[in-house]
């Protein structure tokens, strides 16, 4: 069994003359928590449905949990998904219909299945409640319930927190890392940089059906590479701060802030304590160090 959980390699997808999605290659180890990123248009949902077996790559090889994911029934029982705007059938009540949907994937005790599921995403009110009368943030949760059934090693969630209200999504988010609690593996995507960047391990940021970047969140964000050290009082000789060992460059931004980076492979805590020591022994006084940038400036500095 490979320690990936899911592996592309130059994948495209043609729709006709349109490519949503141009030689992608990256991969998702097992367990973690794996974002993907990009505008509206830049090939989420096309390799989402990719991943699922739902679309063949036009070019390209992707593999799922170690198996072409158009293979049929290879995925069944491994692999959950909630679709983006997945809408669930009328004239169903919710928990008669996840119990169908859990007895149709064969799972031992369906109704038990379907009422936990319903219960991990604080729905269990909506159980006799028919589908069409679900609000849209409950219809959502409603749809993600039915892609934890059977409590699969693979979730993947297309924008499970779009329109849902803040205390809703945190829930959501809390239940994605219940999963990855328990070991599972959860794709998800979202154009709430700042929850990804709480939420995700990793994460692959897509722009205009391309690969821009792929790597670990700190990597992402750089935050075993740079830091900033916002100051309160006092005056910040740059060329000191640069001579420091293992600092490559520091220039302030603006009057209040100074931008350090860092030599690659250096342990970032040594090198902050002691651009610190230094502006404190010359009567620089601090507000506050933050590493790395935030996931949203390193999306917007990329696409
Ligand atoms: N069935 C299709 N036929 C033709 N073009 C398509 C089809 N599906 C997607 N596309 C195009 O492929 C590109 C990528 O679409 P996709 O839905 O994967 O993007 P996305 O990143 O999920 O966007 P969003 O954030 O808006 O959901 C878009 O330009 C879209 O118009």
């Amino acid at each position: 069994m490979s320690d990936l959980a899911i592996e592309l390699f130059g994948v495209s997808k043609r729709f006709g003359p349109k490519v949503a999605v141009n030689n992608v290659s990256f991969s998702v180890p097992r367990g973690v928590v794996f974002g993907l990123i990009g505008p509206n248009g830049a090939g989420k949902t096309t390799t989402f449905s990719m991943m699922c077996g739902y679309l063949y790559p036009s070019d390209g090889t992707l593999k799922v949990m170690d198996v072409d994911p158009v293979t049929p029934g290879a995925l069944k029982g491994r692999l959950g998904a909630l679709p983006q705007d997945a809408v669930l059938p009328p004239g169903w009540e919710t928990g008669a219909l996840l119990t169908y949907w859990a007895r149709l994937s064969g799972l031992a005790d369906p109704e038990r299945e379907a009422r936990d599921a319903l219960e991990a995403v604080g729905l269990m009110e909506a159980w006799k409640v028919q589908t069409q009368a679900l609000s849209h943030g409950m219809a959502k949760r409603a749809a993600m319930a039915q892609a934890l059934m059977g409590r699969p090693p693979l979730v993947l969630l297309d924008e499970p927190t779009a329109g849902l209200d803040p205390r809703i999504a945190a829930q959501v988010r809390q239940v994605i890392r219940d999963m990855k609690g328990k070991g599972q593996t959860v794709v998800v995507s979202s154009h709430n940089l700042q929850e990804l960047e709480e939420l995700c391990d990793a994460a692959a940021i897509l722009d205009k059906g391309a690969l821009a970047q792929a790597g670990t969140m700190s990597e992402l964000t750089g935050q075993g590479s740079e830091f900033r050290v916002q100051i309160a009082r006092g005056t910040v000789i740059t060329p000191e701060i640069a001579s420091i060992a293992d600092v490559t460059d520091a220039r302030m931004e603006g009057e209040s802030v100074l931008h350090v980076r860092i030599r690659g492979g250096v342990p970032p805590e040594e090198v902050i304590s002691r651009v610190v020591g230094h502006l404190l022994q010359t009567g620089v006084l601090i507000l506050g160090v933050s590493r790395g940038q935030r996931l949203e400036d390193r999306v917007l500095q990329l696409l």
